[in-house]
């Protein structure tokens, strides 16, 4: 039989679920028609997540799905178009994408997007050390608020002790920079290797082992060793101990409390023994908003230094706005944000609304929180994204609905129509997200 007679249908959907590139297809209305297994990795989705819940409800109209759109309105398609953003685990996520119109017979029917996920490699480019171009110190370091004054404090023992150091945070916190500054300010007397673990494979690792042998030691940062499997996991912890004799330093970071990722079966308890000599908790920046404008005088006396421009800082109303944000990607998604104000800036002294890229203000001005009663859309009220309304609306329903049912999950969950798991993931996710406000 040849290709042509059998039906290929089975072997199709085989190597969309299995290929190493994220897919999401829509149809004319923009409706998701398909949605693989890589593309819910990239964008950080839960199985529970997807259950009891349909896929075009949890979409946010956001640049990813207006590039499906754009090429639905222009039947032409766009490629290698580069986009970094905070996924649903709030991992930054840079991906390249290739979106093509589908047609049947002369008739655009769709679209489709292929998501390959760069964030590695992004990093290896994108290394504050290639940035700065020098290597980091404790005093490259934006540290005025009490918690990261605590954090530099810690560092510096550590880098004294050379004992092995987790370092604790969200993404963009800083947990690289700490973990360069430890290494530098250490007896270590060789190289600073970084083992990027979201991606990384068991070759690499070996190749790492090999590499610190042949070199006789250096220091190695692990970073978001929660993200490897199981069994990377274990490959590394071996390679750890095996190191221990030579002259190896030991960095690691986690990007969530380590009790927590233990619990949740994330992290192996022997690995997180290994690196935890020493831990050191980066705050989030929503809480020491005290880094914010520091960050920012740096930030831009650096730029006027490398690149001639007049700007000295920002407006009062920007300031208030950036104060008023919660950063969810942290530093990092305020340095991007500088980049790409910056890029714009020709002969402005300070940085006002206008020059605010609109993703930007649109997200900020929103994220003011509401109170439950407030989620009806109000005449002379702006409207809010649908994505956040439905989020706040579902707040105030789960809990009244546990309100009702006194507190109890099983016969809330029952009287809603889902899974008791279910309701305890939103309920967690609600809470996740109170903590935050
Ligand atoms: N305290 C700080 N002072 C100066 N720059 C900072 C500080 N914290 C973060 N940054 C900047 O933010 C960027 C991100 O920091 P870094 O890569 O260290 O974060 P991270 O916590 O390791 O993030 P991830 O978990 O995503 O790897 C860096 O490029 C650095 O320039």
């Amino acid at each position: 039989m040849t290709s042509e007679e059998m039906d290929m249908t089975p072997f199709l959907k085989f190597a969309a679920e299995h290929v190493a590139v994220g897919i999401h297809a829509v149809d004319l209305k923009g409706k998701t028609i398909l949605y693989n297994n890589k593309m819910k990795e990239i964008e950080g989705f839960d199985f529970e997540e997807l259950v009891d819940r349909s896929l075009l409800e949890m979409f946010r109209f956001d640049q990813h799905e207006s590039t499906l759109l754009q090429v639905l309105q222009t039947g032409e398609a766009v490629f290698n178009a580069k986009q970094t953003y905070w996924n649903r685990k709030g991992q930054q996520i840079t991906t390249l994408n290739d979106t093509y119109p589908i047609y049947s017979k002369g008739k655009l029917i769709g679209a489709m997007e292929m998501s390959r996920d760069v964030t590695t490699l992004e990093k290896v480019v994108y290394q504050p050390l290639k940035k700065y171009e020098e290597p980091i110190t404790f005093n490259s370091i934006t540290a005025v608020s009490n918690s990261m004054r605590k954090v530099l404090e810690t560092a510096e023992k550590a880098a004294a002790t050379k004992l092995p150091v987790l370092l604790i945070g969200e993404s963009g916190t800083g947990k690289e920079l700490i973990a360069e500054a430890i290494h530098w300010a250490s007896s270590s007397k060789g190289q600073l290797y970084t083992l990027y673990c979201h991606g990384t494979n068991g070759e690499l690792i070996d190749q790492l082992n090999k590499n610190l042998s042949a070199k006789s030691g250096g220091t190695i940062y692990c970073e978001r060793i929660d993200l490897l499997s199981r069994p990377l996991q274990i490959q590394l912890l071996k390679m750890a101990q095996d190191q221990m004799s030579g002259d190896t330093y030991f960095i690691a970071s986690v990007g969530e409390d380590p009790v927590e990722l233990i619990a949740s079966n994330k992290l192996s308890k022997e690995l997180y023994y290994f690196f935890s000599a020493m831990t050191i908790k980066l705050e989030p920046l929503r809480n020491r908003k005290e880094d914010i404008q520091p960050f920012i005088d740096d930030y831009l006396s650096r730029h006027r230094m490398n690149f001639g421009s007049m700007v000295r800082g920002l407006d009062d109303e920007v300031k208030k706005l950036f104060m008023a944000y919660d950063w969810p990607g942290n530093l990092k998604e305020l340095e991007l944000l500088l980049d790409e104000i910056t890029s714009l800036i020709t002969t402005q002294e300070h940085i006002s609304l206008n020059l605010l890229p609109s993703h930007f203000k649109s997200k900020a001005m929103n994220k003011t929180a509401l109170a439950p009663e407030d989620f009806i859309i109000r005449s002379g009220r702006e409207l809010l994204p649908l994505d956040d309304y439905l989020f706040e609306a579902e707040m105030y329903y789960l809990q009244k609905a546990m309100d009702l049912h006194g507190g109890n999950v099983t016969k809330a969950a029952a009287a809603l129509g889902m899974s008791r798991q279910n309701l305890q993931y939103r309920l967690r996710k609600i809470k996740k997200n109170e903590a935050q406000t």
